[in-house]
């Protein structure tokens, strides 16, 4: 198979670091551009297919975007796609203090890649979710709310465990690996 490059539009170099480290064996080679795009309210589908749109026409190209939500059970699924100004605001104690009087603190995260095939086209969508639990921070501090996130089976946090560990399990694995199935359909048209 041929060697597609693409342009992942983020501004988040925890993000950029472990597409590249999950896909470094594929065929698909990213660089990077950091673009300022204003992030639309609404369901994780608008805010990923907005902010795809306005990257590629900013680009003038094909490009992927990606949006990460972390879904509360007990709040039905909120902060989600707000998750950045939630952690910002309220930071690891915060996000479990939210919880405090609540009969779960169940929890998932979804990641939401967005691919364009370039300016005017409709973007396609890429999810991947992994559930877990929400926990009093544990472990290193690298990347938002890692230190929170307990996935289901572990006992220990995304941001206890190995790279590797995570890059197996994480919802950007699993909507990677639709993206990259996707990428294969469209490099066996070429
Ligand atoms: O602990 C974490 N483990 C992860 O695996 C993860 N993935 C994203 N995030 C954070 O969740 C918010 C998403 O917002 P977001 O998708 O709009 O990202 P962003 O604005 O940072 O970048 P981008 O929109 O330019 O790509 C931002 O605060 C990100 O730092 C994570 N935190
Ligand atoms: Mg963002």
């Amino acid at each position: 198979m041929a060697a597609r490059k693409l342009t992942f539009v983020t501004g988040n170099a925890n993000k950029l670091k472990e597409v590249q480290a999950i896909l470094a064996e594929s065929q698909i080679e990213i660089d990077s551009q950091d673009l300022d795009i204003p992030e639309v309210q609404g369901t994780t589908q608008e805010v990923a297919l907005a902010k795809c749109k306005r990257a590629a026409e900013l680009l003038g190209g094909p490009c992927i975007t990606e949006d990460t939500a972390l879904c509360f059970e007990a709040l039905h699924g909120l902060p989600g796609p707000y998750i950045k100004h939630f952690m910002k605001e309220l930071g690891h104690e915060g996000l479990n203090t939210l919880l405090v009087g609540f009969p779960t603190t169940a929890a998932w995260a979804l990641c939401t890649f967005a691919y364009s095939a370039g300016p005017g086209t409709e973007p396609i969508l890429f999810e991947g979710r992994t559930d877990g639990r929400i926990v009093p921070a544990r472990g290193p501090t690298k990347f938002g709310w890692d230190p929170c996130f307990e996935p289901q089976g572990f006992d220990q946090t995304y941001a206890e465990m190995p790279a590797e560990q995570k890059n197996k399990i994480s919802h950007r694995y699993r909507a990677l690996e639709k993206l990259q199935a996707y990428l294969c359909t469209l490099t066996q048209q070429d």
